[in-house]
């Protein structure tokens, strides 16, 4: 659906802030863009935007080419939303605010109420329609800014740390929404720094490392090599890190609960004595 061939992007002309990257974006994904602070994860989806174009390389979105696409044209094929809501939101009610986009492109004003409602609905929205946006909670105002990504039917949705400032309730409904809205076919792309989250959802995961792809496979395969993951900056979700040390507990379908336990405890145990003996030493 979305094609990166071969791409470089500089702000300045000395800096490689993306380089050499070429990555396919299959209709129906769930995947999500990770690494350490100033990677070039953002940058990245500037390039898809075509808020930005780039220095040397191709984008092309369903075979096309992007070099003389514009945001405004980008914008009904792939929302974004942003990491802060209050910088996308500006109407007065929360209907009004998701009606902007498909009056800005010129829809009629009875697919202008078909999409509004269908993205209040899969929001859990509806209810709130008209309320005044900058009154909603924080996890409210996110929904109403996928509301608003909704509304002009995308293909794709970019997500920038979904997460970042959601509290559990709040990340479990964002959860929720996001694997319903999959199901029902739109292609996701997370870029996060929550790994928890992404193994909960993301299918495949693309590491970026000083502007270039170091990884693109599989949220599994991520997270095999536990030595490279710290290298990219980037931590084991705390139940895969648990199911690995349980392997070292020889656990097998027959082993109980309190069985277990046992062996945790004694494990435990003799962690403390070895401990204890260092010390002594
Ligand atoms: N507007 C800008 N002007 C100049 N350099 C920039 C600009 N935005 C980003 N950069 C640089 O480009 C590189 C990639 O930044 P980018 O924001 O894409 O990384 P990121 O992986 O999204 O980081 P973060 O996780 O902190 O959001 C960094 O070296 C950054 O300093």
């Amino acid at each position: 659906m979305l094609e990166l061939k071969n791409v470089y992007f500089s702000y300045k002309a000395q800096s490689h802030d993306i380089h050499d990257v070429s990555l396919r974006i299959n209709p129906g994904e769930f995947l999500a863009i990770v690494g350490r602070n100033g990677s070039g994860k953002t940058t990245l989806t500037r390039l898809m935007m075509t808020l930005k174009k780039p220095t040397k390389g191709e984008l092309f979105f369903q075979g096309n080419s992007l070099a003389t696409a514009t945001p405004a044209r980008m914008a009904h094929h792939i929302g974004y939303v942003f990491q802060n809501p209050d910088r996308q939101i500006f109407h007065d009610t929360v209907a009004e605010e998701v009606a902007y986009g498909p009056k800005q492109i010129g829809c009629t004003s009875e697919q202008i109420k078909t999409f509004v409602s269908q993205a209040l609905e899969v929001t859990g929205l509806s209810p709130l329609a008209s309320a005044y946006p900058l009154s909603l909670s924080k996890g409210q105002k996110q929904r109403l800014t996928i509301a608003s990504a909704l509304a002009m039917q995308p293909k794709i949705l970019i997500l920038d740390e979904p997460t970042s400032g959601q509290d559990a309730r709040e990340r479990a409904q964002l959860l929720q929404l996001l694997l319903k809205l999959h199901q029902q076919g739109t292609t996701i792309l997370l870029v996060t720094h929550d790994m928890e989250f992404l193994s909960s959802c993301a299918q495949r995961a693309i590491v970026m490392k000083k502007g270039q792809k170091v990884f693109d496979g599989t949220v599994t395969e991520l997270f095999h090599d536990t030595n490279q993951l710290a290298d990219w900056g980037l931590i084991e979700p705390a139940a895969l890190k648990i199911s690995r040390q349980l392997a070292a507990f020889q656990v097998s379908q027959t082993t109980s609960i309190s069985e277990l336990g046992d062996q945790v405890a004694n494990r435990l145990r003799r962690n403390d004595d070895h401990a204890k003996n260092s010390t002594h030493h």
